[in-house]
């Protein structure tokens, strides 16, 4: 084991560990997923997990939470072996974790929401009361306001997520379980979300966080430990680590943490966008006039707090949702309310669309990745005689996506739901990529990515620009948005605030035009 751990134990006496871990194995088949993996939490601290995409993280967290059973190895809390042979054992010894995907019930309110699964502990007696003395403790004591009486659905991804941490919170947890936190948070969410945070740990609660993002890890931990295929390879005190060595312990080497972005002279718009509205079902305007193009070559970043009106451009662009006035023109073809286009007529226009939720709209979760690597080209060369498809063709054709995106496990034979959450980003790019769009639209690409992901995806991004394709990106993080448009759009309340050079553009300014402060007004206010 190469567990070389630099900074533990200055002096004094020994720390009390919440959590310690003991020789953790764990296979899928033959994925080792972990191996003999160790791991020390000292109590009433923020313990960051980092490493690649499919390095074992979210699995050793299952096995915490008692929902995967190890093949071998100890558990111990608070000194105590425990066999976590259930999340209700996880829980009965203190355990919360928050998931990924949120797993409340959305037609529910936060209230349900919280007393469901626990109808039978704490809350049985003058339970409603209860539960609302709980939700509003919870607020006052660590920030985690939030209305007991609105329904979930309704509520921000923010809000959504506070609502997670109470429930996990609830039955008095003293070890909270975060697996990639931030991912779906605004920057404003997430810096409410770092407080909520400390401030738990401020009352000894331990945290154990995963997440690719090093400058969290940076900002918010005590310490910090590295996984690579399936192993603990290090651990650090966080203030004697720094993000390049973090990211060259996760990936085994040297991680460029600034893309390159070539010089490609733009070529004809591929892409306009003018008076673009757009209404939902319930005739809530949604989009409200915009105006752009996207030349052959060029990245044009959609910046703003999410809910503001982005996902809907890409839908309409897409063809998925109509616009309700207003035109899209890709080459010299027009589309608009007396001339709609449903999806496979866009894709036939050469738009590709890597959209935000891969799990929902990106893939089919139970087909495996040869199934996935088809969709929407079903009707193309996958084609074979007559109502069949060509299995040869869509066999290579995932053999060669797997390989050029480096997929892992390097295979197409398992099903989408079995590869890790960036693995499962890497199919949908590849995919989509393959299909050599004339305009790309993307809804936050590097969601729950790693590092060297992440340096890998903006590289066949820039690939596809140097090519020539236009590409719309979506993205609610203010570094990538900076670090690989050419000019950004900021969109606030469904209108377009904002359409500048990234040459002009600064975070404070962007920050204002998110908050619906005009162009001119924030690039004057932030200089
Ligand atoms: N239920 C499962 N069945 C089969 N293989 C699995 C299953 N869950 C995880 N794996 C495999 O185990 C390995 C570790 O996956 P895990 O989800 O723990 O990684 P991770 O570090 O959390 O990755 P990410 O950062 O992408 O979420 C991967 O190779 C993955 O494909």
């Amino acid at each position: 084991m190469a567990d070389h751990d630099k900074g533990a134990g200055v002096g004094g006496a020994a720390p009390a560990f919440a959590l310690e871990v003991r020789g953790i194995d764990k296979s899928f088949g033959a994925v080792k997923a972990n191996r003999d993996v160790r791991l020390k939490v000292a109590k009433g601290s923020i313990h960051g997990i980092i490493g690649e995409n499919g390095a074992g993280k979210s699995t050793l967290m299952n096995i915490l939470y008692g929902m995967y059973a190890a093949d071998r190895g100890e558990i111990l809390i608070d000194g105590e072996e425990v066999k976590m042979t259930s999340s209700a054992v996880a829980i009965r010894h203190g355990i919360g974790m928050v998931h990924q995907h949120f797993m409340l019930v959305a037609p529910f309110t936060v209230l349900e929401n919280v007393m469901l699964g626990a109808e039978k502990d704490f809350l049985l007696k003058d339970s409603v009361a209860a539960t609302r003395e709980l939700i509003r403790g919870m607020g006052a004591d660590y920030g985690l306001v939030v209305d007991a009486d609105a329904k979930v659905a309704d509520l921000p991804v923010g809000l959504q997520q506070r609502v997670e941490i109470i429930k996990a919170l609830r039955g008095g947890a003293k070890i909270l379980i975060l697996d990639e936190p931030t991912g779906v948070l605004t920057p404003q969410e997430t810096e409410g979300f770092f407080a909520i945070l400390r401030a738990l740990r401020d009352e000894g609660v331990t945290i154990l966080l995963i997440t690719h993002k090093l400058q969290e890890i940076m900002a918010l931990t005590d310490r910090v430990s590295v996984m690579r295929q399936g192993e603990m390879v290090a651990h650090r005190a966080t203030a004697e680590t720094s993000r390049e060595e973090l990211a060259e312990l996760m990936v085994g080497r040297k991680v460029l943490l600034q893309v390159e972005r070539p010089a490609v002279a733009a070529g004809a718009p591929a892409l306009r966008v003018s008076g673009l509205r757009y209404s939902d079902a319930d005739g809530v305007e949604r989009i409200k006039g915009l105006d752009f193009e996207i030349r052959a070559g060029e990245l044009l970043a959609v910046a703003g707090v999410s809910g503001n009106g982005q996902s809907e451009l890409l839908d309409v662009i897409a063809g998925i949702l109509q616009p309700s006035d207003g035109r899209i023109e890709i080459g010299d073809v027009v589309i608009d309310r007396s001339h709609p286009r449903g999806p496979a007529e866009m894709r036939d226009l050469g738009v590709s669309h890597v959209p935000e939720d891969r799990h929902h709209r990106g893939l089919i979760l139970p087909f495996d990745a040869k199934e996935n690597c088809i969709l929407g080209f079903q009707d193309g060369p996958a084609a074979g005689a007559g109502y069949t498809l060509d299995r040869a063709h869509i066999a290579a054709r995932a053999a060669r996506h797997v390989e050029e995106f480096d997929v892992r496990p390097p295979t197409a034979e398992l099903r989408a739901a079995q590869y890790s959450g960036g693995n499962q980003q890497k199919l949908v790019l590849a995919r989509e990529i393959d299909a050599a769009p004339k305009v790309l639209l993307v809804g936050q690409p590097t969601r729950g990515v790693d590092i060297g992901a992440i340096e890998f995806i903006y590289k066949r991004l820039m690939k596809l620009k140097a090519a020539g394709c236009a590409i719309l990106l979506v993205s609610v993080e203010l570094e990538e948005v900076l670090s690989i448009a050419d000019r950004i759009l900021v969109m606030s309340n469904g209108e377009q605030t904002g359409l500048i050079d990234r040459a002009e553009a600064d975070e404070r300014a962007l920050g204002l035009m998110m908050a619906g402060v005009t162009s001119e007004t924030a690039l004057e206010a932030a200089t």
